[in-house]
């Protein structure tokens, strides 16, 4: 099929190379060429490709993503690869993995939370596929507030093991991924009891089913919850514990341990066991760049191919893309997902390198990336699930369709904000943090990391620094404009909270009471942290690229913090970051600005690479053909292999002769 001369032209009349843009997304041209060898062993296999999956039943979706999931091991296994291109191979399919979580969770919370007894032991068994598991946290009655879980393990003394029981309906684990059908195995974390004392939530390994039969043990009762949104093969499941015994040494004890004679000694930091949450936030950070790269590149191209409509009357009908609110809707798509990935690699390197020192027992750097981890995963999941909706809307009645690509994609990243800590929770976590930097700012010593400028702004006075035109496209005085509107946020919040205790409120009502403006001045931290990331992108990443390219890039992140401004006007007016005057001015340039993507556009959506039988989209394709794919997918339903359905002689036929009446 040759390609659409309206895709065509759109490409030959780009400023720049995408190739160059790929390689700086890749991190080098070797690294492009890796990916791409990667990419088509995926992407060419039957088993991996997910073509056909709209048309299956749960049951064949089931086997199809169990059939998946040992696949990627075969391929990892044939073509030696390393843990990042089987990352990635998850990545794209994980949605469609039954035995996602095992690889996500359950293995990565042996390795954080067991011993070194606890690893030669279990790892084996579970790298090799000897068990399957799932990490079993969520109740019916508590996700969140995780203190409040109710299931227990009492520690009997006498036989040296475990007892672990469900006392109500609450205490039941609701949610886990790849309980209901697909785990021998749990992590599961309970509230531990020694002799009635309460120890915390502590992670225990338990079997739930018996290898040969896969049938429960005794005293388990396990299941799924039913059918969700998405993630249907992903399945989530409950689990009650009747009084089930496991030996001493199947608590997971590098933080906590409990001696034979029921001694417990914790060490490493309070909130060390929570560590395996903190790596999943971050691989949802990446999820979130994936998810808006895959809708951006979609409806960027079917823009452009689609036409509907004349802007001159009389003219030919114009490219949808061409209407400035339809820019409106994908050009900031496209700044999103760039400004994300820069945000995601400075997250990877953070987090390996923050876990490495708490591998050697040093937690000083835990609560900065605690307050990071969980604001990104927040913001970027929030953005995310927002810009996708938006997009898919902008594909009009083919965003309704589910061979677009961009619905599944938009479906399953809706548990983002959910999972994983809800949004709001862990927006309240970054306040957390927040307040305690206003304090020491407040006493004036240094605030170091992520927040540092806060020194700065909490003594001078604000100006937006905005003289001349050039300012408002210059990315260091707009990103200083976002920190003192983060800075302010915080102290309005700080001031509220004061004056609500002072007032009489304690402690506790008075931060519930200021809870909303909390939150405000968290997702402001999160939005500066991200523009502050994207910025330093372009002198890192970007830096090397040729002048043409790097200057389409430049354009991008300046649009992303003008459109960013646009968006939070109302924040940035009320805290005083900015006058009316320079709103105005904004909202002009951002629009200068998003006119000059335009003529981009396609070909940053083609530096992302996202290859067609990864994509998965009819109207996405890189040939611009949406209409014949959208033709070829309709045709291949299987409901339209036959001309007549049986419902006709059943139904609709008695229906037409008049004896619907009579009793079918
Ligand atoms: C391997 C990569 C593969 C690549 C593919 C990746 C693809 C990714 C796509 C993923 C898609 C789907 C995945 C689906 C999996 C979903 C799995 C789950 O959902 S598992 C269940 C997750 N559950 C939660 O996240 C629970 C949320 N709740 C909490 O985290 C906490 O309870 C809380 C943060 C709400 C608070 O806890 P609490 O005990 O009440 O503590 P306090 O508020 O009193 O705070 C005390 C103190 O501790 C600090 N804290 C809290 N959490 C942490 C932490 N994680 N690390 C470090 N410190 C923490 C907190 O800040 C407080 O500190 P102070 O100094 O006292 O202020
Ligand atoms: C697809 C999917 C997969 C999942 N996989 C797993 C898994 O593998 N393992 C596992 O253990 N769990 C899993 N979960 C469970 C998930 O982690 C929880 O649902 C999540 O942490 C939210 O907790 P919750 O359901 O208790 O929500 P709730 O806490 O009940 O949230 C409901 C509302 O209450 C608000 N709220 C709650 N507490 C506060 C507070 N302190 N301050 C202000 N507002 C508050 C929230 O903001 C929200 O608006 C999964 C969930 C989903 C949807």
């Amino acid at each position: 099929m040759s390609v659409n001369p309206d895709i065509q032209v759109e490409r030959d009349t780009a400023t720049f190379r995408s190739i160059d843009v790929t390689h700086m997304l890749d991190g080098s041209p070797e690294a492009t060429n890796q990916r791409r060898i990667r990419q088509k062993q995926i992407g060419d296999d039957p088993q991996i490709n997910r073509r056909n999956i709209i048309f299956m039943s749960h049951e064949e979706r089931y086997e199809a993503a169990i059939a998946r999931g040992l696949r990627i091991e075969q391929l990892k296994a044939e073509h030696d690869w390393d843990i990042m291109d089987e990352n990635n191979a998850i990545m794209w399919c994980f949605s469609d993995i039954a035995m996602f979580v095992h690889k996500v969770m359950f293995i990565p919370a042996i390795e954080r939370l067991g011993n070194k007894e606890q690893h030669d032991k279990w790892l084996p068994l579970a790298i090799d596929h000897k068990i399957l598991g799932t990490y079993a946290q969520t109740e019916l009655g508590h996700g969140t507030f995780l203190r409040g879980l109710e299931m227990e393990a009492r520690y009997d003394k006498s036989t040296e093991e475990f007892v672990i029981s469900t006392p109500k309906h609450s205490s039941m684990k609701w949610w886990p991924g790849s309980l209901g059908h697909s785990s021998s195995h749990a992590v599961l974390l309970a509230t531990l009891y020694i002799d009635d004392q309460n120890c915390g939530m502590q992670p225990f390994i338990v079997q739930l089913r018996d290898l040969n039969t896969w049938k429960p043990l005794p005293g388990v009762e396990v299941g799924g919850i039913g059918p969700k949104m998405a993630l249907a093969t992903t399945d989530n499941g409950f689990l009650v514990l009747n009084n089930v015994r496991i030996p001493r040494d199947q608590m997971l004890m590098k933080y906590a341990q409990v001696s034979k004679d029921g001694k417990f000694t914790k060490s490493g930091a309070a909130k060390a066991n929570y560590s395996t949450m903190m790596l999943v936030r971050v691989g949802i950070a990446h999820s979130c760049y994936f998810s808006l790269a895959v809708g951006a590149t979609i409806v960027t191209r079917y823009s452009a191919v689609r036409r509907q409509g004349e802007i001159k009357p009389g003219a030919p009908e114009v490219k949808i893309l061409d209407y400035q609110t339809q820019q409106l809707k994908v050009i900031p798509s496209i700044a999103t997902a760039y400004a994300f990935h820069f945000c995601k690699e400075h997250l990877k390197w953070y987090y390996i390198e923050t876990f490495q020192q708490i591998q050697q027992n040093d937690f000083s750097g835990l609560p900065e990336i605690h307050c990071v981890t969980s604001g990104l995963k927040a913001y970027m999941s929030d953005i995310a699930t927002a810009q996708l909706e938006t997009l898919r809307r902008a594909c009009g009645g083919n965003g309704y369709l589910l061979s677009n690509g961009i619905t599944n994609t938009y479906i399953q990243t809706l548990a983002l904000p959910t999972v994983e800590g809800e949004n709001t929770v862990l927006y309240l976590q970054v306040a957390r943090y927040l307040m305690k930097c206003l304090k020491v700012a407040a006493t004036g010593e240094a605030v170091k990391g992520s927040l540092s400028y806060m020194n700065e702004k909490i003594k001078t006075p604000y100006t937006s620094g905005l003289v001349t035109r050039e300012d408002y496209s210059n990315v260091k005085k707009l990103l200083k404009l976002y920190q003192n509107m983060t800075v302010r946020l915080t102290q309005k919040a700080g001031d509220h909270l004061n004056k609500l205790h002072v007032s009489g409120q304690p402690k506790y009502e008075a931060w519930n009471n200021t809870s909303v403006q909390l939150v405000n001045a968290a997702k402001a931290y999160c939005q500066t942290y991200v523009l502050g990331m994207n910025i330093e992108g372009l002198s890192t990443q970007a830096v090397d690229l040729p002048g043409d390219a790097l200057e389409v890039i430049h354009q991008l992140c300046v649009f992303y913090a003008l459109h960013g401004i646009t968006e939070q006007s109302g924040n940035f007016l009320e805290t005083g970051c900015i006058n009316i005057t320079e709103l105005h001015i904004i909202q002009q340039e951002a629009q200068e600005m998003m006119a000059k993507i335009r003529k981009n556009a396609v070909a940053l959506v083609d530096a992302f690479d996202i290859p067609d039988n990864l994509l998965n989209s009819t109207l996405g394709c890189y040939d611009g053909n949406a209409y014949q794919h959208l033709y070829d997918s309709a045709k291949s339903d299987p409901m339209n292999q036959k001309q007549v359905l049986p419902a006709f002689e059943k139904y609709i036929k008695p229906m037409l002769q008049g004896k619907h009446t009579s009793k079918l």
